[in-house]
């Protein structure tokens, strides 16, 4: 089983509501998680009350100016919401939350789950910077679940899929550093060939979305690097 309170944090993107800041810390306590990120929203005396045995977790928490500041540093991201459609077209293909933790959730790497406002949610340029899509699945006719109760559902598959065991512990996928290389020099890459400047932006959050789901690991990370130098030294 893995030590969850060292690799998974919640962060929660400019909440509006007191009551849910403690609904939120009272179900990481009983997740046995403690790293809480907040987005602008100072913690007031309500979110105290309501955070119950969870106290500690608000004493402790870090206040962010930007989602990008407080997920810096995590290898994977995982934005939620309940819409991943816009009209007929589908935004980012979601994964539940069972699949997310038996799959690419557990394996060691540092874990930033990322809520979103109660009103809004997250917005097209937040999900933007995560690397995977959580959706719950509910009602069709009404699939949004109040904020804390979306972290206690995303947390208890968490746990579930820790307890029986299937966590896929890899040790030696790569980390933060070595992701950001192999995209720096994938857009490299993208440049020797002319790639249309305008697209460049959009189509490297895709890539860095598929680098993140690939679970690479140290000598494959080796491999590919290998190949693009001899691509990009051929094309010079
Ligand atoms: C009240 S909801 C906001 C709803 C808003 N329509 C949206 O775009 O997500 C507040 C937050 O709870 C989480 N949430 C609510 N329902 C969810 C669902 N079905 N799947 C995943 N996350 C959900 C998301 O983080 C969402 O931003």
């Amino acid at each position: 089983m893995l030590d969850l309170d060292k690799i998974i944090s919640v962060v929660l993107v400019e909440p509006k509501y007191q009551g849910n800041i403690g609904a939120v810390a009272r179900s990481m306590a009983n997740s046995g998680i403690s790293d809480l990120r907040i987005v602008k929203t100072p913690i007031e005396t309500e979110a105290i009350y309501r955070s119950m045995h969870g106290r500690y977790i608000l004493e402790n928490a870090k206040i962010f100016n930007s989602l990008k500041e407080a997920v810096s540093g995590f290898e994977i991201i995982a934005g939620t919401s309940d819409i991943s459609k816009s009209g007929e077209k589908f935004r980012r293909v979601p994964t539940g939350p069972e699949e997310f933790w038996s799959t690419n959730g557990l394996t060691g790497q540092k874990v930033a789950l990322v809520f979103g406002r109660e009103d809004n949610g997250l917005n097209y340029e937040e999900l933007g910077m995560c690397n995977f899509f959580l959706k719950i699945i509910g009602n069709p006719e009404y699939p949004v679940y109040n904020l804390s109760h979306a972290v206690a559902i995303i947390l208890y598959e968490m746990i579930k899929a820790n307890y029986s065991c299937n966590a896929t512990i890899t040790h030696d996928l790569i980390g933060r550093d070595k992701i950001d290389t192999l995209a720096g020099r994938l857009e490299e890459l993208l440049a020797k060939i002319d790639y249309n400047e305008q697209e460049i932006d959009t189509l490297m959050n895709m890539l860095n979305r598929i680098i993140a789901r690939a679970n690479i690991t140290d000598s494959e990370f080796f491999k590919i690097m290998g190949i693009m130098r001899q691509t990009i030294n051929r094309l010079q």
